[in-house]
């Protein structure tokens, strides 16, 4: 698969404590999978969750779907644990909570550098503190990041804003999240939306989502699964439109012009890159689904 076509259209959180939703994630039509020992795991069902997790790991069964461990952080009494215990099954990425600034991201990768077992491990950073917003782009361009995470729940905790449809408080973070992913050239997936069984509130914000330019949206449920894969996918009419373009554009090109003229529309070099990333996420997630 082309890594920057990668999709991150759905992006489901899974406590690591629940054994019954761990098993269940294997069966789902997700592109990523973040096992969760922060906010979802209670104090007591710490260290339970740690093991279950790292045995789970170990097992594997996930097939082809991304996978992020959420640690906690390390500067609370459970973060370095939580590390040791996960860093044998060679996770993939390690997600970090409540990021403030690249510090952070550097203190993880440089325990990362220590072992030989996470070599390649990439990290992932939550933005969902008012201070790591205003360091999104240092922490974007720190070192192994693969990708933001908005943590829009905690970010409304520190803002003291509320939640509305159109998520006007917000739109600033969201939006310098994007920014700093952009420039860094790493994936930036949108925050959760609580209301789990409230479908269509649910498709509007992963359409608003897109429109900004998110890669994904993160979930609690599996329910919302189907609505973020359709909503984060390239559209029939936008593949048909893309391969509409390219071909346009070589038309026009053969004939020594730089600009094409299609649908009324013009058509130059950089809507021809546009439309080859919307055909290479297409075929990233057609590959995904028929693996
Ligand atoms: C919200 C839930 C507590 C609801 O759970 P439950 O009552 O068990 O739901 P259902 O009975 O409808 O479940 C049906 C089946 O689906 C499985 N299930 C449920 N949730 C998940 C899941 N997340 N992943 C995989 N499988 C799941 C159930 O086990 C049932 O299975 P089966 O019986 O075999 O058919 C629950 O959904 C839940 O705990 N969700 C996750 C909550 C969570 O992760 N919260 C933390 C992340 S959000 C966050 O922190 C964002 C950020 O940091 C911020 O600040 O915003
Ligand atoms: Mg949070």
């Amino acid at each position: 698969m082309d890594h920057a076509a990668r999709p991150w259209r759905s992006v489901l959180y899974i406590p690591g404590s629940n054994p019954r939703a761990l098993e269940k994630a294997k069966t789902l039509p997700v592109d990523a999978i973040i096992f969760d020992l922060e906010d979802a795991v209670a104090p007591d069902e710490k260290a339970n969750a740690r093991d279950l997790l790292a045995q789970t790991l170990a097992e594997g069964g996930y097939g082809p779907r991304a996978q992020l461990v959420r640690i906690n952080a390390l500067d609370t009494e459970w973060g370095e644990a939580d590390l040791d215990a996960v860093a044998a099954a060679r996770p993939q990425a390690i997600l970090l909570p409540k990021v403030d600034r690249d510090a952070d991201v550097e203190a993880l990768a440089d325990r990362l550098e220590a072992r030989a077992e996470t070599a390649q491990t990439r990290i992932w950073a939550m933005m969902e503190t008012c201070e790591g917003i205003l360091n999104a782009v240092t922490i974007a361009r720190a070192p192994r990041m693969q990708g933001l995470v908005l943590g829009t729940n905690d970010l409304a905790k520190e803002l003291r804003c509320g939640f509305r449809a159109d998520r006007l408080p917000m739109m600033m973070a969201l939006q310098t999240c994007l920014l700093a992913a952009r420039a860094a050239g790493i994936a930036c997936v949108d925050g959760v939306y609580n209301a789990f069984k409230d479908e269509d509130g649910l498709r509007d914000e992963c359409r608003q989502g897109r429109a900004l330019g998110m890669d994904g949206k993160t979930l609690i449920h599996p329910a919302q699964v189907d609505v973020a894969n359709a909503c984060f996918a390239p559209t029939e009419a936008e593949v048909d439109l893309s391969r509409r373009q390219i071909a346009a554009f070589e038309e026009a090109q053969a004939k020594g012009r730089g600009v094409a003229v299609l649908d009324g529309k013009i058509v130059e070099n950089l809507h021809v890159e546009t439309a080859r990333a919307t055909l290479a996420k297409a075929q990233a997630i057609w590959e995904l689904e028929s693996t």
